[in-house]
Protein backbone atom coordinates (compact mmCIF):
# COMPACT_ATOMS: atom_id res chain seq x y z
CA UNK A 1 0.00 0.00 0.00
CA UNK A 2 1.33 3.44 -1.04
CA UNK A 3 0.37 5.04 2.20
CA UNK A 4 0.64 8.80 1.92
CA UNK A 5 -0.04 9.88 5.50
CA UNK A 6 0.90 7.48 8.18
CA UNK A 7 0.19 7.30 12.46
CA UNK A 8 2.01 5.10 14.46
CA UNK A 9 1.59 4.68 17.53
CA UNK A 10 0.01 8.62 17.52
CA UNK A 11 -0.99 9.13 22.02
CA UNK A 12 -2.94 12.25 23.27
CA UNK A 13 -3.40 12.87 26.75
CA UNK A 14 -5.24 15.52 28.54
CA UNK A 15 -3.75 15.39 32.37
CA UNK A 16 -3.29 11.84 32.95
CA UNK A 17 -6.91 11.19 30.69
CA UNK A 18 -6.24 9.58 27.78
CA UNK A 19 -7.97 10.56 24.64
CA UNK A 20 -6.26 9.14 21.39
CA UNK A 21 -4.39 5.75 22.35
CA UNK A 22 -1.74 4.18 20.82
CA UNK A 23 -3.81 4.67 17.19
CA UNK A 24 -2.02 3.39 14.19
CA UNK A 25 -3.37 5.02 10.72
CA UNK A 26 -2.25 4.49 7.25
CA UNK A 27 -3.99 6.66 4.19
CA UNK A 28 -3.31 5.19 1.08
CA UNK A 29 -2.51 7.65 -1.48
CA UNK A 30 -5.66 8.74 -4.11
CA UNK A 31 -8.21 7.08 -1.37
CA UNK A 32 -11.14 8.55 0.54
CA UNK A 33 -10.67 7.42 4.00
CA UNK A 34 -13.21 8.50 6.76
CA UNK A 35 -12.61 8.53 10.37
CA UNK A 36 -15.82 7.73 12.33
CA UNK A 37 -16.88 6.75 15.79
CA UNK A 38 -20.01 7.44 18.40
CA UNK A 39 -19.56 11.10 20.39
CA UNK A 40 -16.36 11.38 22.41
CA UNK A 41 -14.84 8.29 20.58
CA UNK A 42 -11.61 10.62 19.88
CA UNK A 43 -12.11 11.83 16.57
CA UNK A 44 -11.82 15.53 16.84
CA UNK A 45 -8.47 14.91 18.58
CA UNK A 46 -7.02 12.52 16.07
CA UNK A 47 -8.22 15.01 13.57
CA UNK A 48 -6.24 17.41 14.85
CA UNK A 49 -2.93 15.37 16.02
CA UNK A 50 -2.58 14.76 12.32
CA UNK A 51 -3.40 18.62 11.24
CA UNK A 52 -0.96 19.64 13.78
CA UNK A 53 -3.30 21.92 15.83
CA UNK A 54 -2.42 19.37 18.94
CA UNK A 55 0.85 18.33 19.53
CA UNK A 56 0.87 14.23 20.31
CA UNK A 57 1.92 13.25 23.91
CA UNK A 58 3.68 9.96 21.87
CA UNK A 59 3.83 8.54 18.47
CA UNK A 60 4.75 9.62 15.01
CA UNK A 61 3.17 11.23 12.21
CA UNK A 62 4.84 11.37 7.97
CA UNK A 63 3.58 12.87 5.45
CA UNK A 64 4.57 11.40 2.13
CA UNK A 65 7.54 9.48 3.36
CA UNK A 66 8.57 12.88 5.94
CA UNK A 67 8.45 13.40 9.45
CA UNK A 68 5.68 15.89 10.35
CA UNK A 69 5.13 14.98 14.00
CA UNK A 70 7.18 18.58 15.26
CA UNK A 71 5.61 20.90 11.97
CA UNK A 72 3.37 23.38 12.24
CA UNK A 73 0.31 23.60 10.67
CA UNK A 74 1.43 26.40 7.41
CA UNK A 75 4.52 24.19 6.98
CA UNK A 76 2.65 21.04 6.14
CA UNK A 77 0.37 22.81 4.10
CA UNK A 78 3.11 24.06 2.02
CA UNK A 79 3.84 20.51 1.90
CA UNK A 80 0.48 19.86 -0.04
CA UNK A 81 -1.63 18.91 2.77
CA UNK A 82 -4.49 21.28 3.75
CA UNK A 83 -7.04 21.07 5.68
CA UNK A 84 -10.62 22.81 4.80
CA UNK A 85 -13.58 24.62 6.80
CA UNK A 86 -11.77 25.66 10.33
CA UNK A 87 -8.89 27.46 8.90
CA UNK A 88 -10.05 28.65 5.56
CA UNK A 89 -11.55 31.93 5.79
CA UNK A 90 -14.49 33.04 3.65
CA UNK A 91 -14.77 37.09 3.64
CA UNK A 92 -18.71 37.74 3.62
CA UNK A 93 -18.23 41.29 1.89
CA UNK A 94 -15.90 39.76 -0.91
CA UNK A 95 -17.35 38.40 -3.80
CA UNK A 96 -16.95 34.49 -4.43
CA UNK A 97 -14.59 35.49 -7.37
CA UNK A 98 -12.61 38.07 -5.39
CA UNK A 99 -12.47 35.16 -2.55
CA UNK A 100 -10.95 32.59 -4.64
CA UNK A 101 -8.81 35.40 -6.13
CA UNK A 102 -7.67 36.09 -2.57
CA UNK A 103 -7.01 32.44 -2.02
CA UNK A 104 -4.93 32.23 -4.95
CA UNK A 105 -2.97 35.32 -4.25
CA UNK A 106 -2.34 34.01 -0.74
CA UNK A 107 -0.80 30.87 -2.12
CA UNK A 108 1.86 33.41 -4.46
CA UNK A 109 2.58 34.63 -1.45
CA UNK A 110 2.36 38.17 -3.48
CA UNK A 111 3.46 41.54 -1.62
CA UNK A 112 1.16 44.09 -0.78
CA UNK A 113 2.05 46.29 -4.05
CA UNK A 114 1.14 43.22 -5.81
CA UNK A 115 -2.14 43.06 -4.45
CA UNK A 116 -3.28 46.17 -4.97
CA UNK A 117 -2.10 46.80 -8.33
CA UNK A 118 -4.77 46.30 -11.39
CA UNK A 119 -2.54 43.73 -13.16
CA UNK A 120 -2.37 41.77 -9.61
CA UNK A 121 -6.21 42.20 -9.43
CA UNK A 122 -7.50 40.29 -11.98
CA UNK A 123 -4.40 38.28 -13.15
CA UNK A 124 -5.68 35.47 -11.46
CA UNK A 125 -9.39 35.38 -12.42
CA UNK A 126 -9.21 32.53 -15.30
CA UNK A 127 -7.98 30.25 -12.81
CA UNK A 128 -10.41 31.55 -9.77
CA UNK A 129 -13.22 30.78 -12.52
CA UNK A 130 -12.20 27.40 -12.89
CA UNK A 131 -12.15 27.16 -9.59
CA UNK A 132 -15.87 28.16 -8.97
CA UNK A 133 -16.91 26.23 -11.47
CA UNK A 134 -15.09 23.14 -10.10
CA UNK A 135 -17.45 23.94 -6.88
CA UNK A 136 -20.70 24.24 -9.04
CA UNK A 137 -20.99 28.02 -7.91
CA UNK A 138 -20.26 29.31 -11.31
CA UNK A 139 -23.66 31.43 -11.45
CA UNK A 140 -22.62 32.70 -8.17
CA UNK A 141 -19.33 33.72 -9.21
CA UNK A 142 -20.36 37.87 -8.78
CA UNK A 143 -22.96 37.09 -5.61
CA UNK A 144 -21.55 38.38 -2.18
CA UNK A 145 -20.10 35.24 -0.27
CA UNK A 146 -22.52 36.28 2.65
CA UNK A 147 -25.72 36.18 0.81
CA UNK A 148 -24.69 32.72 -0.09
CA UNK A 149 -26.53 29.30 1.56
CA UNK A 150 -24.72 27.41 3.89
CA UNK A 151 -23.89 24.59 1.73
CA UNK A 152 -22.94 26.78 -1.15
CA UNK A 153 -20.83 29.07 1.48
CA UNK A 154 -19.02 25.28 2.24
CA UNK A 155 -18.21 24.90 -1.20
CA UNK A 156 -16.64 28.09 -1.67
CA UNK A 157 -14.70 27.19 1.21
CA UNK A 158 -13.62 24.19 -0.68
CA UNK A 159 -13.08 26.30 -3.97
CA UNK A 160 -10.71 28.34 -1.80
CA UNK A 161 -9.07 25.34 -0.34
CA UNK A 162 -8.28 24.18 -3.85
CA UNK A 163 -6.61 27.68 -4.73
CA UNK A 164 -3.98 25.79 -2.62
CA UNK A 165 -3.55 22.85 -4.68
CA UNK A 166 -3.49 20.30 -1.93
CA UNK A 167 -2.34 16.92 -2.71
CA UNK A 168 -4.09 15.79 0.22
CA UNK A 169 -7.35 17.29 1.72
CA UNK A 170 -8.74 17.02 5.52
CA UNK A 171 -12.22 17.77 5.72
CA UNK A 172 -13.72 18.24 9.48
CA UNK A 173 -16.92 16.99 9.27
CA UNK A 174 -17.99 18.64 5.68
CA UNK A 175 -21.42 18.20 5.78
CA UNK A 176 -22.20 19.04 9.90
CA UNK A 177 -25.67 21.53 9.77
CA UNK A 178 -26.17 20.74 6.44
CA UNK A 179 -29.72 19.78 4.69
CA UNK A 180 -30.09 17.29 2.42
CA UNK A 181 -29.86 18.81 -0.64
CA UNK A 182 -26.77 20.64 0.32
CA UNK A 183 -25.46 17.11 1.31
CA UNK A 184 -26.50 15.33 -1.66
CA UNK A 185 -24.32 18.01 -3.22
CA UNK A 186 -21.22 18.40 -0.95
CA UNK A 187 -20.92 14.29 -1.58
CA UNK A 188 -20.64 14.99 -5.12
CA UNK A 189 -18.20 17.85 -5.01
CA UNK A 190 -16.19 15.66 -2.57
CA UNK A 191 -16.48 12.69 -5.47
CA UNK A 192 -15.37 15.06 -8.04
CA UNK A 193 -12.64 16.92 -6.02
CA UNK A 194 -11.37 13.10 -4.97
CA UNK A 195 -10.21 12.39 -7.99
CA UNK A 196 -6.23 13.47 -7.93
CA UNK A 197 -5.99 13.79 -4.40
CA UNK A 198 -6.38 12.11 -0.88
CA UNK A 199 -8.86 13.29 1.45
CA UNK A 200 -9.38 12.26 5.35
CA UNK A 201 -12.45 13.12 6.47
CA UNK A 202 -14.23 13.10 9.70
CA UNK A 203 -17.86 12.92 9.65
CA UNK A 204 -20.88 12.12 11.25
CA UNK A 205 -23.37 11.52 8.58
CA UNK A 206 -22.81 7.09 7.90
CA UNK A 207 -24.55 7.08 4.86
CA UNK A 208 -22.26 9.72 3.25
CA UNK A 209 -19.56 8.11 4.72
CA UNK A 210 -20.88 4.75 3.26
CA UNK A 211 -21.38 6.44 -0.22
CA UNK A 212 -18.08 8.08 -0.28
CA UNK A 213 -15.11 6.53 1.58
CA UNK A 214 -13.07 3.84 0.36
CA UNK A 215 -11.79 2.90 3.95
CA UNK A 216 -12.85 3.97 7.03
CA UNK A 217 -11.40 3.85 10.62
CA UNK A 218 -14.20 3.08 13.29
CA UNK A 219 -12.50 4.72 16.84
CA UNK A 220 -14.41 4.36 20.11
CA UNK A 221 -12.61 5.30 23.65
CA UNK A 222 -9.50 6.56 21.63
CA UNK A 223 -8.21 3.46 20.14
CA UNK A 224 -9.16 1.66 16.85
CA UNK A 225 -11.93 -0.48 16.96
CA UNK A 226 -12.44 -1.54 13.25
CA UNK A 227 -10.88 -0.84 9.50
CA UNK A 228 -12.23 -1.90 6.18
CA UNK A 229 -14.61 -0.96 3.90
CA UNK A 230 -18.43 0.04 4.98
CA UNK A 231 -19.50 -3.57 4.53
CA UNK A 232 -17.08 -4.89 6.62
CA UNK A 233 -17.15 -1.89 9.36
CA UNK A 234 -20.83 -1.85 9.41
CA UNK A 235 -21.32 -5.27 10.59
CA UNK A 236 -18.64 -5.83 13.04
CA UNK A 237 -20.12 -6.60 16.55
CA UNK A 238 -17.78 -4.29 18.44
CA UNK A 239 -19.12 -1.38 16.34
CA UNK A 240 -22.61 -1.76 16.47
CA UNK A 241 -22.41 -2.43 20.22
CA UNK A 242 -20.07 0.73 20.21
CA UNK A 243 -22.37 2.45 18.64
CA UNK A 244 -25.24 1.26 20.64
CA UNK A 245 -23.50 2.02 23.76
CA UNK A 246 -22.67 5.52 23.36
CA UNK A 247 -25.91 6.38 22.17
CA UNK A 248 -25.10 8.00 18.65
CA UNK A 249 -26.96 10.90 17.59
N1 LIG B 1 -8.68 19.80 25.54
C1 LIG B 1 -9.18 18.75 26.18
N2 LIG B 1 -9.00 18.58 27.50
C2 LIG B 1 -9.49 17.51 28.15
N3 LIG B 1 -10.18 16.52 27.57
C3 LIG B 1 -10.40 16.62 26.24
C4 LIG B 1 -9.91 17.73 25.47
N4 LIG B 1 -10.31 17.54 24.16
C5 LIG B 1 -11.00 16.38 24.16
N5 LIG B 1 -11.06 15.83 25.38
C6 LIG B 1 -11.72 14.55 25.75
O1 LIG B 1 -11.24 13.55 24.88
C7 LIG B 1 -12.28 12.65 24.50
C8 LIG B 1 -12.37 12.60 22.99
O2 LIG B 1 -12.89 13.83 22.51
P1 LIG B 1 -13.03 14.15 20.96
O3 LIG B 1 -13.63 15.51 20.85
O4 LIG B 1 -11.75 13.92 20.28
O5 LIG B 1 -14.08 13.06 20.50
P2 LIG B 1 -14.97 13.00 19.18
O6 LIG B 1 -14.92 11.58 18.74
O7 LIG B 1 -14.54 14.02 18.23
O8 LIG B 1 -16.40 13.32 19.76
P3 LIG B 1 -17.66 14.08 19.09
O9 LIG B 1 -18.18 13.14 18.06
O10 LIG B 1 -18.59 14.20 20.24
O11 LIG B 1 -17.16 15.37 18.55
C9 LIG B 1 -13.55 13.17 25.16
O12 LIG B 1 -13.77 12.43 26.33
C10 LIG B 1 -13.22 14.61 25.51
O13 LIG B 1 -13.91 15.02 26.66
Amino acid sequence: MDAVLKAEGLTKEFKGFVAVNKVDLAVERGSIHALIGPNGAGKTTCFNLLTKFLQPTRGTITYDGRDITRMAPADIARLGMVRSFQISAVFPDLSVLQNVRVALQRKRGDSYDFWRSERGLTQFDDEAREHIDAVGLSEFTDTRAGELSYGRKRALEIATTLALDPAMLLLDEPMAGMGQEDVERTSQLIKRIAKNRTILMVEHNLKVVADLSDKITVLARGEILAEGDYAAVSKSPEVIDAYIGAGHD
